[in-house]
């Protein structure tokens, strides 16, 4: 593997990834930083969390010129939360070649982003939507951009933001650099290619398989409702530092995450009728570890980085493959390893074989955890507590009332209390969740075309029904030519 220093970068570049703990190049950085940096254009696909941001973060950073304070680089990002998240790795790469990187994005004060823009950022990361608001209103000036970055450009498309993006192509300077990272690439983005940049170098870090190998994929075959209790037997079993539980809809969500509140998992919900401000600070809490257990909708799915996600639980089995593969790479990033369970209802086994033939990869139906694995867990923690206060403590204070204890009961009944009063004790049986009707599989192709495929709201999470399961969709992992839905409604920006 490479080291940063190969690629003789800038001293205050190679200092900041010093700083953030990088030094070898992962392989779509170790193949994209030297083509990006002869300002050649590059289109990368690579698995999740395998470090693309940095991959144009670095070349990006790398040749914009301080001294000049106009727009030189524009990322463009198909959600609010990933334009924040790759302002922020940017501004850490270029904390010591003072570029400035200004995330800007739907739901956030106008008139704050104006004054803002006004302070002359080099670099724009911005949701399409608010970046075509601000150069209609010429707050923004395309004339000095020399760098495009089209990052999650599938999931753009996907969005909406299609023509957003053409038209944004169109009118920044036609002599820039292009970027263009995307998981698959459908046939609007590859004509975005052929259309927009210049003879592309087509970087495909070869994996075997989509998903990478540090998360082990698990799926328990449930019924619909005693999804709830086993959700909680595996949290209490398995005992997650961080978790994402993902659900349909952002009933679901709510409902979920009001639950497992009301059973004492420190839990949280993200979707898309969130306010930003909502969205944003249940977001934060949980990169803080002040909750545990974040609740989403797909919003969470796409490129979020946060560190220290150790588990990933579908609650209901996504809509299709990508969805699949984004959703559990929230885990098992940055080389750490990951677990991801998703939860099959009976009528749903078909969709894990689809899942299987895209990723390449088989599953292991772990058997449904019995309420004793789980009490036995949750024993084994008290014990464990209860041990390591014998052996720390100063507990001179207490012997006196443990002997009087010990004339009236025996010492086995009497521990066994002290073990019963510190086991978290499980009383599902008290929620009820709205059921969610299983997913179907779809029969021919196309036959949701023209509906609207937003994934954190309005669009298909709406109604909190389930929509159809689209066999074909997986294709793209290929680079097949999925047709765009027509009215996908924009969103995020
Ligand atoms: N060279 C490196 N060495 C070690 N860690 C790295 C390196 N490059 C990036 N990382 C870390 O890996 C994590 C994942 O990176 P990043 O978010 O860029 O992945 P990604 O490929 O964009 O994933 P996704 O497909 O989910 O968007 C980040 O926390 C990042 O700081
Ligand atoms: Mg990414």
């Amino acid at each position: 593997m490479t080291t940063f220093y190969e690629f003789e970068l800038h001293h205050s570049v190679v200092r900041a990834l010093t700083e953030m703990g990088l030094e070898k190049a992962t392989p779509i950085q170790e193949q994209t930083i030297p083509i990006a940096l002869q300002r050649k254009d590059v289109i990368g696909q690579a698995q999740t969390g395998t470090g693309k941001t940095a991959a144009f973060g670095i070349p990006l950073i790398e040749r914009l010129d301080p001294e000049e304070e106009k727009i030189q680089g524009v990322v463009l990002t198909p959600t609010r939360e990933l334009a924040v998240q790759v302002a922020g790795e940017l501004n850490k790469i270029a904390r010591f070649k003072k570029i400035r990187v200004l995330p800007i994005y739907g739901g956030q004060d106008m008139n704050r982003q104006i004054r803002e823009l006004k302070k002359k950022p080099h670099v724009i990361v911005a949701t399409p939507g608010r970046f075509m608001d601000h150069m209609r209103r010429k707050t923004i000036r395309l004339h000095s951009i020399d760098m495009v970055v089209l990052d999650e450009a599938d999931e753009m498309l996907n969005m909406g933001f299609i023509d957003d993006i053409k038209t944004i192509l169109n009118e920044v300077p036609e002599e820039r650099q292009t970027l263009l990272f995307s998981a698959t690439m459908p046939k609007p983005i590859q004509e975005i290619a052929g259309n927009f940049m210049k003879d592309p170098d087509i970087i495909k870090v070869k994996a075997k398989e989509v998903t990478v190998s540090s998360i082990t994929q698990q799926c328990i075959k449930v019924i619909e409702r005693e999804k709830f209790g086993v959700l909680c037997r595996l949290l209490d079993i398995d005992m997650p530092e961080l978790a994402i539980i993902f659900g349909r809809t952002k009933r679901r969500v709510d409902e979920l995450s009001e639950a497992l509140n009301k059973l004492g998992y420190g839990a949280e919900g993200i979707h898309g009728d969130l306010n930003q401000a909502k969205r944003d600070s249940v977001l934060r809490r949980f990169k803080e570890g002040k909750i545990n257990v974040l609740v989403a909708t797909d919003v969470a799915a796409r490129g979020l980085d946060i560190s220290g996600v150790t588990h990933v639980y579908n609650f209901d089995v996504p809509h299709d493959p990508e969805s699949y593969v984004h959703r559990i790479g929230r885990t098992g990033r940055a080389g750490k390893t990951g677990l991801a369970i998703t939860f099959v209802t009976p009528g749903e086994v078909e969709h894990i074989k689809t899942i299987e033939s895209i990723t390449k990869k088989k599953m292991d139906w772990r058997p449904v955890p019995t309420e004793a694995e789980a009490a036995e867990q949750q024993q084994r923690l008290a014990a464990e507590k209860l041990l390591s206060t014998a052996e720390a403590e100063d507990l001179q204070a207490y012997k006196g009332m443990a002997k009087q204890l010990l004339e009236e009961v025996d010492s086995v009944t009497l521990v066994s209390a002290v073990l019963k009063m510190l086991t978290k004790e499980s009383n599902t049986g008290a929620v009820k969740l709205t059921e969610e009707a299983p997913l179907r599989v779809k029969k021919k192709r196309f036959e949701d075309k023209g509906k609207s495929r937003s994934r954190d709201g309005r669009g298909r999470e709406n109604k909190g029904r389930s929509k159809k399961f689209d066999k074909s969709s997986g294709r793209s992992f290929f680079g097949d030519n999925k047709k765009p839905k027509k009215n996908a409604r924009r969103k995020n920006a």
